[in-house]
């Protein structure tokens, strides 16, 4: 179990965000959505422990992987070394079966300047899975991709999360992503504090007959 007890969290004399509590239970896939500058890739730090200037107590398991925006590989390893770097009790084995997964098949040892940006983005779902995470953090993982490479990559990631199982949290702006994906669907909004959106209320939003309404609190931007 994932648990989130925060109090507070300021960047010098400005708070940023207000009391927020939630859990993330075993296998369960949570997005967090809000508007821009609102807090959420704090938020998500906070949780993956990176940010840990904070008042307020998370539980977090030791297995974590982050998938962020951008693909953060190693340029000067390759494929299968940029797994194996990050994961060095790996067989080359397994290491090359979780290219596969990911259509990276036979490409074990190119390197990320000789890979399409899509295949980049994938090297680095690999790494993220391959370690089978307990918890795993994703910052808007399909922005700023084309229409077909996001389709892709959200089957993609979909198609890992049912096999490995890790509770997720993830930041997107697109609505229909966080519903494709998630469970449950925590927005971000300034207070008053709001009530966790229950499964029927999900269900609601599933279907259109109802908007979300405020789940977590933060404190409205200065
Ligand atoms: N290192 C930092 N120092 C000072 N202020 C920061 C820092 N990082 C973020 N902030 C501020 O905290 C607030 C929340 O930023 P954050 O990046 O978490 O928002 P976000 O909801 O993820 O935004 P977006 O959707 O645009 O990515 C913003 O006002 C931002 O300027």
């Amino acid at each position: 179990m994932i648990r989130i007890d925060l109090n507070s969290k300021r960047f010098g004399d400005t708070p940023v965000l207000g009391p927020i509590s939630f859990t993330i239970a075993p296998g369960e896939t949570v997005a967090l959505v809000g508007p821009s500058g609102i807090g959420k890739s704090t938020l998500l730090r906070i949780v993956a422990g990176i940010d840990r200037k904070i008042d307020g107590r998370i539980v977090r398991p030791d297995g974590l992987a982050m998938v962020f925006q951008e693909p953060t590989l190693l340029p000067w390893r390759s494929a299968i070394d940029n797994l194996r770097a990050v994961h060095p009790g790996l067989s080359r084995e397994t290491a090359s079966e979780a290219l596969s997964q990911v259509g990276l098949a036979g490409k074990e040892a190119m390197f990320p300047g000789q890979l399409s940006l899509g295949q980049q983005r994938r090297l680095a779902l690999a790494r993220a899975f391959c370690g089978d995470p307990e918890l795993l953090v994703m910052d808007e993982p399909f922005v700023s991709l084309d229409a077909e490479t996001a389709e892709t990559m959200l089957a993609l990631t979909e198609t890992l999360i049912a096999h490995h199982r890790p509770s997720t949290l993830f930041v997107t702006h697109s609505r229909a992503e966080a519903v494709r994906l998630a469970q449950r669907i925590l927005t971000l909004e300034p207070g008053p504090q709001g009530a966790v959106l229950g499964p029927e209320q999900i269900r609601q939003v599933r279907t259109g007959t109802s908007r979300p309404t405020g789940v977590v609190t933060a404190f409205p931007k200065p």
